[in-house]
């Protein structure tokens, strides 16, 4: 059988040789059952989706490729080396490819300890039947991805993972779906994420942080150099392998800013009363926040991460103001993990998120520094050329290099860091030892998954057109959700 040109036509071998010409089974299908004719719908579909898809992987392919040559050649990088990078890539990709072909599906997993949630889904630990091996399964569900227009977005993760291979980046082996769910499956980083680890330490030694602060910046550009922003990086984002080597994680899942935050941002709300204003006192510094507050501030911060309404600590101000914005967007983020990890909490903190946002926005009067703890000099100057206008950020003009030859950074040695010990090493015990993450309620909350459960002052204070309340069994004692009209604060970032 050959395929004709339109849908629904056929050309048939020896039974239309006679006429040698399309044979329309059309005629034949209208006058069949309504049954057969939902079949024939059915698998006419399920022809066009496969074809469809093919294309799309065949055209993504090719499109990488292409990004893949024009960065090089942007780079100058030797064409003896170029092509040592482009078979490098179809090795993988033809890999990927026959991992696929597998038809690798959820029964080759024994499903595991809970060890994440997120936006639209949950993270656990996961058994390959097969090799014995474990893994870090991201379970997403459709339903809930497909209503709101995030399907494409995995599909970024999903490329992204492929074609960045790097050692700072968390490792793809597979990704393919069910009727409810799309599956992603990593390498599995025991170490835990670098939120816990400030809520464990409280603060971090500057070598310590300048350590992280150091292999996020290399994790940084190696997206970057593909071409990718990440919009979205924060402390539940780096995640420690077994010796503490930090990598980045989750790319794929747009939190759209639009509906997340647009009941913050109206311009009227920017010019209220409340503004942070710009005066010497330091009324509006997380550090004068009543001490109560501060700690129920960290004890909310896991449960936020884990809600669909995320948290816009680490976002950039373009990015909230939706103006144009490009890969330095992604360094201000760096510039607010780093102010948190040496003084003990992000720099526009409030239990308000209303505030917080103003705070980003107007971040030339709000940016402060605590007495104690005692930064160094070139720890403070680092952060306020990270945390300011991106025409002078660090990054913008002279990219990656202008940042590692920063002064606070002296001695560094960045090719080597992957290799050497880690600042912090993370008891891990054995390959599927989950102690460094939050234990969790294992019955699975994806049925009804909307969001995650939080109840807090913090949540009271924010606007109830935004979010309300609804008490649910295993999920205690509120959890948030969304209204049903279009700002449902569904979250999550990354664009390409
Ligand atoms: N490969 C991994 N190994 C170990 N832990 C992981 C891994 N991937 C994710 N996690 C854990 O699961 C948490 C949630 O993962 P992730 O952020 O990818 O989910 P998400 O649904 O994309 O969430 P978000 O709401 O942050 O967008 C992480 O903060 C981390 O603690």
């Amino acid at each position: 059988m050959e395929g004709g040109g339109d849908h629904g036509t056929v050309r048939i071998g020896a039974a239309n040789m006679k006429h040698d010409r399309p044979f329309n089974v059309e005629p034949d299908i209208a006058s069949s059952s309504p049954v057969t004719r939902q079949k024939a719908a059915a698998a006419k579909q399920i022809i066009e989706n496969h074809y469809k898809n093919y294309l799309q992987g065949l055209q993504d392919r090719m499109e990488r490729r292409r990004t893949l040559q024009t960065k090089a050649a942007e780079a100058q990088i030797p064409s003896e080396e170029q092509e040592k990078m482009l078979r490098n890539l179809e090795r993988r990709e033809t890999e990927f490819m026959r991992l696929q072909r597998h038809k690798v599906g959820v029964d080759d997993f024994e499903q595991l300890t809970i060890i994440g949630k997120g936006a639209f889904g949950e993270v656990r630990l996961c058994r390959d039947r097969n090799t014995g091996e474990i893994h870090a399964m991201k379970k997403l569900k459709k339903s809930e991805m497909l209503s709101r227009g995030q399907v494409e977005h995995v599909r970024s993760e999903r490329n992204l993972l492929v074609e960045v291979d790097s050692r700072c980046i968390v490792k793809l082996y597979y990704s393919f779906q069910d009727s409810d769910y799309l599956y992603l499956i990593m390498e599995y980083l025991p170490g835990g994420d670098i939120m816990t680890l400030l809520m464990r330490e409280d603060i971090l030694h500057e070598d310590v942080g300048r350590f992280y602060i150091a292999e996020s910046i290399l994790a940084i550009s190696s997206i970057h150099q593909h071409n990718y922003v990440h919009r979205d990086i924060k402390p539940d984002n780096l995640i420690l392998d077994k010796n503490g080597h930090l990598k980045l994680s989750d790319f794929g899942l747009c939190k759209p800013l639009e509906s997340k935050y647009s009941s913050l941002l109206d311009d009227q709300d920017l010019t209220a009363q409340e503004v942070p204003n710009g005066n010497d006192s330091n009324s509006d510094a997380p550090w004068s926040m009543p001490k109560e507050q501060l700690q129920q501030w960290k004890r909310n911060r896991r449960a936020l991460a884990y809600s669909t309404v995320g948290t816009l600590d680490y976002m950039a101000p373009e990015v909230l103001l939706k103006k144009g914005y490009g890969m330095e967007c992604d360094w201000w983020s760096l510039g607010a993990i780093m102010y948190e990890m040496l003084v003990g909490y992000p720099p526009f903190c409030s239990d308000d998120p209303r505030m917080t946002c103003r705070k980003i926005i107007n971040w030339k009067a709000c940016l402060k520094f605590p007495e104690e703890p005692k930064l160094s000099a070139e720890a403070k100057d680092l952060i306020c050329r990270l945390l300011c206008d991106v025409e002078s950020r660090l990054g913008t003009k002279g990219g990656v290099e202008e940042i590692k030859a920063h002064p606070w950074f002296k001695g560094v040695q960045w090719d080597t860091l992957y290799e050497m010990e880690a600042a912090y090493k993370p008891t891990v015990n054995g390959d599927s030892d989950t102690q460094n993450f939050d234990k969790f309620d294992q019955v699975s909350t994806l049925q009804s998954f909307t969001a995650s459960c939080i109840s807090t002052p913090f949540f009271n204070r924010m606007s109830s057109s935004w979010i309300r309340y609804r008490n649910s069994p295993g999920c205690s004692p509120a959890v948030i959700i969304p209204l049903t009209d279009s700002t449902f604060p569904c979250v999550f970032v990354f664009y390409v």
